[in-house]
């Protein structure tokens, strides 16, 4: 039994909190919010983020954060890309001892194009952290808490601390893979939200399965692209981080990256649907972080500029398509010759 504490109560961190706390582990869940806390210790529900969930009972919360923090020696951190620096520089006073810090979260920061991990080497003071993971993959919280077969990857440059989150977070019904690769996993888990809005545009245009199969396929070539030019392993986006996240965000109506591009191919306007969504929508600000990500490297991403187009340049779905449609003809594997 470890001691283990999960660091935003949203979707995904009491999702994961739930499958530390069925692995037997003193896990705490830490809230900003004292009433949601409150819930969850009184009631066993966090109806906002999981409705019809009954959490376990050994499952504990707190909206205090020093005792969030001063709980384990392991920290998962579970907020959404906007939030990370905030509640990393809030950690500091409390830290007082080397730590394990896991992140599970999926973007890319605009403007310093930093990957998660890359924030928390920045943010964290290095001699309080015994090592970075990332834990990512196709896994939808929704499903997770019903305990559907699920698979992820830890990845880590400390090998045996992604091995010590496998053991952690492992069991059967949540099955854990390693990686080294960790630009690999963390651009794959950010940019398929980008693609996976663009999914949802092309369904909400009524364009169907032939499209969508043409923007997961393309998608996953300029993903692929731009993790290489970072560093990354090419295989690495052939795995569960890579394909495996896209097909389940592309494809399912849990996500809301998907959603949020229905929407906008039905006709809604950004801010109408990020009003609405009520929960985060990753993708959106790293469509904006892939853009320029993508210039920076002079890695041609043709999905992500027509999708930055829609969103931020006033371009209409349909319009943005044929210009996708229009590009100049190629041979289909030029660009994997040149990785
Ligand atoms: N949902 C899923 O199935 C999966 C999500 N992820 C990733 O996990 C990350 C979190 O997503 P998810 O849990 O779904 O998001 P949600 O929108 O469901 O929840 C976000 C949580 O973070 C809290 N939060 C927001 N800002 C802050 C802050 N500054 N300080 C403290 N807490 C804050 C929110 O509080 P409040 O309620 O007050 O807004 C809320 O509890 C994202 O990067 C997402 O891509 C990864 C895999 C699966
Ligand atoms: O990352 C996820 C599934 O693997 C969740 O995707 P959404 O953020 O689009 O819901």
């Amino acid at each position: 039994m470890e001691k283990v504490t999960v660091l935003g109560a949203g979707s995904w961190g009491t999702a994961l909190a739930m499958v530390l706390s069925n692995n037997n582990n003193d896990c705490l869940l830490w809230s900003h919010r004292e009433d949601q806390a409150q819930e969850i210790n009184d009631h066993h529900t966090n109806k906002k983020y999981l409705p019809n969930t009954s959490l376990p009972i050994n499952l504990k919360a707190t909206s205090h954060f020093e005792q969030a923090i001063q709980h384990a020696s392991i920290i998962v951190i579970a907020v959404p890309t906007k939030a990370i620096r905030e509640v990393c520089h809030d950690m500091k006073p409390f830290l007082m001892e080397k730590k394990l810090f896991v992140h599970v979260s999926k973007g890319i920061e605009p403007d310093s194009l930093k990957r998660i991990s890359e924030m928390l080497e920045e943010e964290l003071p290095a001699n309080f952290v015994d090592a970075i993971v990332v834990l990512s993959g196709p896994s939808h919280a929704e499903e997770v808490v019903l305990q559907h077969p699920t698979t992820v990857t830890v990845a880590s440059e400390k090998m045996e601390a992604a091995v010590k989150m496998q053991d952690l977070f492992m069991n059967n019904y949540f099955r854990v893979y390693t990686n080294d690769d960790v630009v690999g996993v963390e651009i794959g888990a950010a940019l398929k939200n980008v693609i996976a809005l663009a999914a949802g545009i092309v369904d909400g245009l009524g364009y169907g399965d032939n499209a969508k199969a043409a923007l997961i396929t393309r998608g996953l070539a300029e993903i692929t692209r731009l993790g290489i030019s970072l560093g990354a392993d090419a295989s690495t986006f052939s795995g569960l981080t890579g394909m495996g996240d896209l097909i389940v965000t592309c494809t399912s109506v849990h996500s809301r990256n998907w959603r949020a591009g229905n929407m906008l191919g039905k006709g809604a306007t950004l801010q109408t649907v990020l009003d609405e969504m009520g929960m985060v929508v990753e993708g959106v600000r790293t469509t904006k972080a892939a853009y320029q990500l993508a210039k920076k490297q002079q890695v041609d991403m043709p999905i992500t500029e027509a999708l930055h187009s829609v969103l931020f340049e006033g371009t209409h779905p349909k319009e943005a398509v044929d210009i996708l449609m229009h590009r100049t003809k190629k041979h289909e594997l030029d660009d994997y010759k040149s990785f």
